[in-house]
């Protein structure tokens, strides 16, 4: 991907928080009747988003996250720089452990999440994290 153009300064937060609630209104969520709407600024100055889909069988349900990682990659990949969730009455909401860890992988320790205690990095929201990099140095085989 190309160089990161977008820094933590640009982010504009409340336009993030409406994409997130715009999008909530388009999930599916007939079981749990509980919608929820993700929207995240790319480093080339995307933003994406994401909504649940839920699922019959109730845990192949797709969290919002999901959508929105998966939307990430669709419109040309990148990382993550700034994240915002919200629950079906547009009020913030953090995300489920997986999805933490969906959102490390894609934005790392420094991608900015917006928390009930202010603008976290993600290295806040998710402490001693695993991540890729134990993949490369953590095996017995790989020193
Ligand atoms: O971070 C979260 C937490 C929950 N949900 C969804 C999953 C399910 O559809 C509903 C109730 O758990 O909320 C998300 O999309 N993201």
């Amino acid at each position: 991907m190309g160089a990161q153009q977008v820094g933590t300064r640009d982010v504009d937060w409340e336009a993030l928080r409406s994409a997130a609630r715009d999008i909530m209104a388009r999930a599916y969520a007939p079981y749990s009747r509980y919608p929820v709407g993700a929207a995240a600024l790319t480093d080339d100055g995307r933003t994406v988003v994401g909504c649940n889909v839920e699922n019959a069988s109730y845990g192949v349900t797709l969290c919002a996250e999901c959508g929105l990682v998966s939307a990430l990659h669709a419109s040309g990949g990148g990382r993550l720089v700034a994240f915002t969730c919200c629950d079906g009455k547009g009020e913030l909401l953090m995300p489920c452990g997986r999805c933490r860890q969906l959102l490390w992988e894609h934005g790392g320790a420094d991608l900015l999440v917006d928390t009930a205690r202010g603008v976290l990095p993600m290295s806040e929201v998710l402490p001693d994290a695993f991540g890729p990099d134990h993949l490369t140095t953590g095996g017995p085989d790989r020193g």
